[in-house]
């Protein structure tokens, strides 16, 4: 609801996310290297570091046909799911529900060795967006996900180190209609999907733990999540 106190924030960084995930990595100036390529999934990290630990921004670009971008934001963003993709979670509650398209989140990750535990807390909003180029095309759908505070939950007070995130998952969708004039079905649509993330891991890890953790996890994640997307609506009316 535009009227809660983080909704100045939610719209601020919504907006700057947006245009950084749409542009190319090419545009976004030197320094996006490729480090995981998957089909049609390709996988770039910029090396930065901020005192002392790495930050590496990761963009990520997949296609993926048969589902909508409506639906990967909806698989993306919804509570109910979370659990099915994402494997290094290891507890997660919604601390907050400010409006149907805005949750606050606390989460445990697994404790990756030889690192300590981590926790996360963020807000996460998801929108359609007009979408400029193409008039009558489908809308753009995002989910942004910010870290924020709680009061119930202060940063490293408890067994875990607080990361700190901001990721953003921007869907396109397109429409090839049928030659035929038959009804469009999951054949005739396709998804392109961008994910930017950038984890700041909170307390100290060896750059080389927290590098082999990004180039294991990302790609994995991408396509196990892209995946269950096409499951879970393969049988089931496309939702534009
Ligand atoms: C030493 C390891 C420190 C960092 C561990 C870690 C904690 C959390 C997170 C993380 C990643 C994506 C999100 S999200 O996109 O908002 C979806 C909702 O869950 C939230 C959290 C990442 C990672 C680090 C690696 C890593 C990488 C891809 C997948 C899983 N883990």
């Amino acid at each position: 609801a535009n009227s809660h106190r983080l909704w100045p924030e939610i719209d601020r960084v919504v907006k700057q996310e947006v245009s950084m995930a749409s542009l190319g990595v090419g545009e976004c100036g030197s320094g996006w290297q490729l480090f995981a390529e998957d089909g049609e999934m390709r996988m770039f990290r910029r090396e930065e570091e901020m005192d002392g630990m790495v930050v590496d921004p990761l963009k990520a670009v997949h296609v993926v046909k048969g589902i909508t971008g409506h639906e990967v934001c909806h698989y993306f963003f919804n509570p109910q799911y979370r659990y099915d993709w994402e494997t290094t979670l290891e507890h997660m509650i919604v601390l907050e529900t400010v409006s149907e398209d805005t949750l606050i989140f606390h989460q445990t990750h697994k404790r990756i060795w030889p690192a300590s535990q981590r926790d996360v807390v963020f807000w996460s909003h998801t929108r359609r967006l007009p979408n400029d180029q193409d008039r009558d095309g489908p809308d753009i759908w995002t989910v942004v996900n910010n870290s924020t505070e709680h009061p119930d939950h202060p940063a490293n007070a408890g067994k875990c180190v607080r990361i700190f995130l901001t990721v953003c998952l921007l869907c396109q969708t397109r429409v090839d209609p049928p030659k035929d004039g038959a009804p469009v079905s999951r054949d005739d649509i396709t998804c392109k999907i961008t994910y930017c993330s950038v984890v700041n891991p909170g307390g100290w890890a060896p750059a080389s733990v927290l590098r082999a953790v990004y180039k294991r996890e990302y790609p994995k994640f991408l396509k196990r999540f892209t995946a269950y997307v096409k499951n879970q609506t393969k049988d089931k009316p496309i939702m534009y």
